[in-house]
């Protein structure tokens, strides 16, 4: 198999699964999973220059300028050169795809197609632990303790761009944003869609793809 660090992109509206698809395909494969959404409010807790400017955008279910996030991205990739990598959120527009164009050629992008109820389900549902970044769901995969972060014991707190009102807004903005982004990988012939509402049904599958261009870490063959 190719020695050739891993270039790759998962895309996908909010709630898709890309967080949750990342998370398992870093394990997998000790992929370094990078959530630019993780990235942004990371700094807004830190309350940087650039999480000041972000936490009005991300209240509001908007994107953050282009430059902003492509810069912030810059910098963490620039930090993982000698490490393969996975990117969950970014590129989000045809400007972030073609800045990403000038310092990479992707291998492998990962298209996430989920029915629009579905996605309001989920994020209505969805939990998270500001400090880490983990994802829960309390239907899919819940905590251990109500409202419990299961390793820390922190407290888990909902997204104020998953109520209802913002999620509207996010997916017909991310509509609008990923078509060209989508248009422009396919013509590449790098794209690949997974359609379903079931994490675990798409995820064999997405398994079965990326074992084709990096070798699990816990495979008998890499053993
Ligand atoms: N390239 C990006 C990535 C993220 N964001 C901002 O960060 C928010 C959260 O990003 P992310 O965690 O990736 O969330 P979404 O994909 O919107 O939802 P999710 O976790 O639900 O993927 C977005 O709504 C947007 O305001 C952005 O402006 N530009
Ligand atoms: N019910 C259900 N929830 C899921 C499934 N896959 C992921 N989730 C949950 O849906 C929410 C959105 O998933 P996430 O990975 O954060 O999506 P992202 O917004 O694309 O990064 C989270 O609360 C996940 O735990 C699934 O197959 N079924």
């Amino acid at each position: 198999m190719a020695s050739k660090l891993l270039r790759a992109v998962v895309l996908g509206p909010p709630g898709s699964g890309k967080g949750t698809v990342c998370q398992r395909i870093a394990e997998s494969f000790g992929l370094q999973h990078l959530s630019s959404g993780h990235f942004l409010r990371e700094n807004i807790r830190a309350k940087s220059e650039v999480g000041v400017l972000a936490k009005q955008y991300l209240e509001q279910g908007l994107l953050v300028p282009d430059h902003v996030i492509t810069s912030v991205m810059m910098m963490e990739l620039e930090k993982k050169q000698s490490q393969h990598w996975l990117l969950d959120g970014f590129p989000r527009t045809l400007v972030q795809a073609e800045a990403l164009d000038r310092i990479c050629d992707l291998d492998l992008v990962i298209n996430l197609n989920i029915p629009f109820e579905t996605l309001k389900d989920r994020l209505s549902a969805r939990w998270i632990h500001p400090a880490s970044g983990r994802v829960y769901n309390m239907e899919f995969n819940p905590p251990d303790v109500h409202g419990i972060d299961d390793i820390t014991g922190e407290p888990l707190i909902q997204r104020e761009d998953d109520k209802p009102d913002a999620v509207a807004v996010r997916l017909r903005k991310y509509k609008e944003a990923a078509k060209p982004v989508i248009e422009l990988y396919k013509s590449r012939g790098v794209l690949h869609s997974f359609s379903g509402t079931e994490t675990n049904k798409i995820w064999p599958y997405v398994y079965t793809l990326v074992s084709s261009k990096v070798r699990p870490v816990h495979s008998k063959e890499a053993n």
